[in-house]
């Protein structure tokens, strides 16, 4: 799944972090968060898909119709939107423009926003399945299905639209070449 998961550099530009499911995004996004607290915040996606119990509006997601996820997709408020196993997910311009500058950007002007695009990628796709499987919270069906995502979301990767692609091998690597990449240290 491409489930994006933002984050803010210093310079206060967004980072959009995109790969399969399973390849470890939360994983280095958390680990990002964990070590410069002062310095990333995520953004909330919207999503069709029903709140899990636990999961707060506007917290985890902002939950929505699809009839009102697709009018908002006519209204051109996403910087990206993708579907899943029946859901759509997005994140808006907005979320990502209240979070960047508080004000610096004019809410009306999101030409301001230019993220910067990582791919995260795994070493290959056994490595893919066995840490779906590890997670351990889906069942066969989604497990295949995500598999099956993953191949087109590779296939697009090498077609260079991302700034940056990072393969997600040894975690410490990983974690280090993200690092590098937004504090352009590379
Ligand atoms: N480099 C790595 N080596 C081995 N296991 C890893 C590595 N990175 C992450 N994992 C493990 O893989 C599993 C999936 O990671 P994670 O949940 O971060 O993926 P994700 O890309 O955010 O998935 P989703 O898009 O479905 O939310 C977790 O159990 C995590 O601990």
């Amino acid at each position: 799944m491409s489930s994006t998961v933002d984050a803010l550099s210093m310079e206060r530009r967004p980072i959009v972090i995109s790969g399969p499911s399973g390849v470890g995004k939360g994983t280095l996004c958390q680990r990002l968060l964990d070590a410069y607290p002062e310095t990333f915040v995520t953004t909330v996606s919207h999503t069709t898909r029903k709140p899990r119990p636990g999961e707060v509006e506007g917290s985890a997601y902002y939950f929505v119709s699809r009839v009102k996820f697709e009018s908002l997709i006519s209204e051109g408020i996403f910087i990206e939107f993708a579907e899943f196993n029946g859901n759509l997910y997005g994140t808006s311009k907005q979320t990502v423009i209240d979070q960047t500058a508080r004000g610096a950007a004019s809410k009306e002007d999101d030409s301001q926003i230019n993220p910067r695009f990582v791919f995260v990628k795994p070493p290959n796709l056994e490595a893919l399945e066995a840490r779906l499987r590890g997670r351990g919270i889906e069942d066969e069906g989604s497990i295949q299905r995500r598999l099956a995502r993953a191949k087109e979301e590779l296939a697009y990767a090498e077609t260079g639209v991302h700034d940056k692609i990072i393969i997600n091998h040894d975690l410490d690597r990983a974690s280090q070449e993200l690092e590098d990449f937004i504090f352009e240290r590379s």
